[in-house]
């Protein structure tokens, strides 16, 4: 479990981190989500004691990341794909780290075959693609087989592979009782892989919730398309503000229901192609959120 204790960091005048209070629970992939600058790097920095809080506290298992006596055995990390020596190969960077954490070479081998990257473990880090980088990276935080494990944006520069891969290993760990917490900045990759979500938006806590209490508290919108060029010019305008264009003949409604539309288009002659209610997404949540940073919103479970 990580806890986060009003944790606020200040770098001059510039709040990175602004009182933010939340537990990431053991068992549950957690996502950190929120856009560009946000904080989410920080936190982590913060949590592995990279960083040291202006005010409040952040706490793994009940401890300051300082005071852990073995911490890679408790807490393993992926801040960056490149943080390994570029010259060096990726075995040679992991062996390296085992030897100064007091972990055996078998155990390299072992995160090597587990992350798959046994055809270019002999070659240099800084020759392998970022998907291969963020392998290697992630290797390194599995060696000391830890309890809990921070991954900065670590599905940055995967294909569709190495997504699902990232994915069912991070399930996996969380089903072994790990504490899983992950950074990213895209709402998608978030959606297939976290349990919890947590949005931060100008260093403040913005959002703690599962995915389906996040969006269950918003309102769905209603997409709908007309058949052809007139009907769509009165279609938008008997939809006036509370319709969005999305495509050629599409539009996206809100504060309507899909009956209400339908009959607006009927007494505007408009003939309609096609009329669904769109459950909103996290996406469409995610985005309401961070447009208004200013305001507050607490979702519970
Ligand atoms: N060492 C530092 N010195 C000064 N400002 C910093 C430092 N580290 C971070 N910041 C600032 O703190 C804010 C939060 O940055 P942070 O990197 O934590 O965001 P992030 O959510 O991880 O963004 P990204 O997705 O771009 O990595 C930003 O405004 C950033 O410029």
């Amino acid at each position: 479990m990580i806890e986060l204790q009003d944790l606020t960091k200040r770098y001059g005048d510039r709040t990175a981190v602004d009182h933010v209070t939340v537990t990431v629970p053991s068992g549950r992939v957690t996502a950190l989500l929120g856009p560009n600058g946000a904080g989410k790097s920080t936190i982590m920095r913060l949590v592995l004691g990279l960083d040291r809080p202006t005010s409040g506290t952040a706490l793994v298992g009940g401890r300051r990341y300082t005071e852990l006596r073995n911490p890679l055995r408790l807490v393993g990390a992926h801040l960056d794909a490149r943080a390994f020596h570029p010259r060096r190969s990726g075995r040679a960077g992991l062996l390296a780290l085992a030897r100064y954490n007091g972990f055996s070479p078998a155990r390299v081998r072992e995160v090597i075959d587990e992350v798959g990257i046994g055809a270019v473990a002999g070659k240099p880090a800084g020759t392998y693609s970022l998907g291969m980088a963020q392998r290697l990276g992630i290797a390194g935080a599995m060696l000391g087989d830890p309890g809990t494990v921070l991954l900065d944006e670590p599905v940055n520069g995967l294909d569709a592979d190495g997504v699902r891969w990232v994915r069912a290993l991070l399930r996996r760990w969380a089903g072994e009782g790990r504490t899983v917490l992950l950074s990213s900045h895209l709402i998608g990759e978030v959606e297939l892989i976290a349990d919890r979500v947590v949005v931060i938006g100008r260093g403040r806590l913005l959002a703690d919730a599962t995915p389906a209490a996040f969006t269950a508290g918003q309102e769905a919108v209603v997409d709908v398309a007309a058949a052809d060029e007139h009907s769509f010019t009165l279609l938008t305008e008997a939809l006036g503000a509370h319709a969005e264009r999305t495509g050629a003949d599409r539009l996206r409604v809100r504060g309507l229901d899909a009956a209400t539309v339908g009959r607006r288009a009927q007494h505007a002659g408009a003939v309609l192609r096609e009329l669904r209610t769109d459950a909103p997404g996290l996406e469409e949540a995610y985005v309401r959120l961070v447009e208004d940073e200013t305001e507050y919103v607490a979702v519970t479970r």
